[in-house]
């Protein structure tokens, strides 16, 4: 839930060296929306990826971050950073964040944006109790629209909470919950621009199925998602009373919705995003196998 980010924290964070390790799409969207928002300077942000110095260079020429590609001594600028954002795949983490546990101390505030990935691995990984915020953001980050689920381990401090909740804010609502909510966030808004990308790209194809161009599919799938969200956010109104509004007795909206509802559209979409939490569990349960082997 929003919490009002006083002067103080937004000093303090402008104050303070940044890293990333993994220089994706998950971090792009983050460091994106924080220098957009006036959170920080690009400068005081730094970005390692393994490989793929042209990301790199992008990234660069695209933001003014720091960037640095992995080597055998430049993980050193871990310890340079007040924050490390861990963002990498769930597949390479266990190895790449074992090999920082030298780089990293008790002063530094881990953020990790890994699904599935739980504090208690992390904790094993890096040999100690640090203090670790578990979040699960979204790509919306990236224009200031995302949703954020965090929650922290016993060591974060209260002004350590204030600053990942203003960084997150920064880019979108925020969440505080208990960790064990967390993979039910990813089913929800972790996992949810996709659903709604897919639900989009089958309008269009429809749409040009019926005769429309790409161009004119495009714009029409586009602006109706657009109002129709704009319109629950606007009016206040449950998404379920304006969709009465649409569908008149009899006509074309109930035709459809008959259909949908007949074919299981609810259903579908509803085991979909429990599918997406599984996973997320399975995700950090192999993980956490990987450990105690
Ligand atoms: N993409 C999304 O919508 C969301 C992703 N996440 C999480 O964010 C994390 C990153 O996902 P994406 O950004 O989509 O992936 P991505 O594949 O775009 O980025 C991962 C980056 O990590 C780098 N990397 C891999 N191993 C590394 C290592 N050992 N050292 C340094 N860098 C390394 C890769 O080169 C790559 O650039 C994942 O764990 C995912 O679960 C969380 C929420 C939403
Ligand atoms: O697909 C994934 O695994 C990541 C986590 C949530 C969104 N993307």
């Amino acid at each position: 839930m929003p919490i009002d980010t006083d002067t103080k924290t937004i000093d303090h964070i402008q104050s303070l060296q940044i890293a990333f390790y993994g220089a994706g799409s998950m971090a792009e969207a983050i460091a994106r929306g924080m220098i957009n928002q006036k959170l920080t300077q690009p400068g005081r942000i730094a970005m390692l990826n393994r490989q793929n110095a042209d990301r790199l260079t992008e990234l660069n020429s695209q933001y003014g971050v720091q960037t640095i590609l992995q080597g055998s001594s430049n993980e050193a600028f871990l310890k340079e950073a007040d924050i490390v954002f861990l963002a990498m795949k769930p597949k390479d983490a266990a190895e790449a964040i074992a090999g920082i546990k030298p780089f990293i101390s008790e002063h530094q505030l881990i953020i990790s944006v890994i699904a599935g990935l739980s504090i208690a691995s992390i904790e094993l990984l890096l040999g100690r109790k640090l203090s670790i915020v578990r979040t699960m953001p979204n790509t919306s980050c990236t224009i200031g629209l995302g949703v954020t689920g965090i929650s922290y381990s016993e060591a974060v401090t209260k002004e350590q909470q204030q600053l990942a909740e203003a960084i997150f804010q920064s880019v979108g609502i925020t969440s505080v919950v208990e960790e064990s909510y967390q993979d039910v966030i990813t089913g929800v808004s972790g996992s949810g621009p996709a659903y709604v990308y897919y639900f989009m790209e089958s309008m269009i194809d429809a749409a040009k199925a019926m005769g429309l161009s790409e161009t004119a599919a495009k714009e029409l799938v586009t602006q109706t998602v657009l109002g129709a969200v704009e319109m629950v956010r606007a009016t206040g109104e449950e998404p379920a009373e304006l969709r009465r509004k649409v569908t008149s007795p009899n006509g074309t909206t109930q035709a459809a919705l008959e259909l949908m509802s007949q074919k299981g559209l609810a259903e579908t979409i509803a085991s979909g995003m429990k599918r997406s939490s599984e996973r997320a569990a399975e995700i950090g349960a192999d993980i956490e196998r990987s450990l105690k082997k």
